[in-house]
């Protein structure tokens, strides 16, 4: 979701990892050269949602990686096949943290409301049982830092790996 921490964690998990670090918000910003708010306000959601869809499927492919998505990439169906390349994680951080994160902030057009708890309330309802499609789910309490975090990510990746069913062969 929106604010919890998926841009700034997934960089400290990048570095402990020796990973490289990519996030889809970006990678759309580089490609149409214009912020997500402009794309969203010139060309509408939905047009915003095909190139994060494109990108999604570009960074899919890349191995020893963290990847920071959008928090609307579960939206779209198609983006499952992508996500399950990986490992998923879910931040899930409760409404009053994340207002209290975004209060100030104006990149996410989303967000462009009167009464941000309602909005972000609803948006979360309305894509919780998205999110918990994840592999790992992590509650964020507010006074735990990025690389505390992702020191509890990597400390917990074992335990997913063993439930994580194994695809057949393609060959
Ligand atoms: N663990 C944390 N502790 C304190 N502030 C955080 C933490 N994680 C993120 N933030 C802050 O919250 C805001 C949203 O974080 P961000 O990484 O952009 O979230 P997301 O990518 O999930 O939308 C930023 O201002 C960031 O600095
Ligand atoms: O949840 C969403 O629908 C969105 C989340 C944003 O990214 P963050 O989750 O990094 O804020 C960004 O992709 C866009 O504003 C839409
Ligand atoms: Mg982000």
């Amino acid at each position: 979701m929106m604010g919890t921490g998926k841009t700034t964690v997934g960089k400290s998990l990048a570095k402990k990892l020796g990973y490289r670090f990519f996030d889809t918000d970006e990678s759309i910003e580089r490609v149409a050269n214009q912020t997500v708010r402009e794309i969203f306000e010139e060309y509408g959601e939905s047009d915003f949602r095909e190139l994060e869809t494109k990108v999604l499927a570009e960074l899919s492919t890349l191995t020893r990686s963290a990847i920071a998505t959008g928090g609307g990439i579960v939206l779209k169906p198609m983006n499952w096949s992508y996500l399950h390349q990986g490992l998923i994680i879910w931040l899930d951080a409760p409404v009053p943290l994340i207002v209290e994160r975004l209060r100030e902030d104006t990149t996410r057009p989303l967000l462009d409301t009167p009464n941000l708890t309602d909005t972000l309330t609803e948006l979360l309802e309305s894509r919780r049982n998205l999110y918990a499609q994840a592999d790992l789910r992590l509650e964020i309490e507010a006074d735990r830092t990025p690389d505390a975090i992702a020191d509890t990510i990597i400390k917990r990746i074992p335990t997913v790996l063993k439930s994580k069913p194994i695809p057949p062969s393609k060959s």
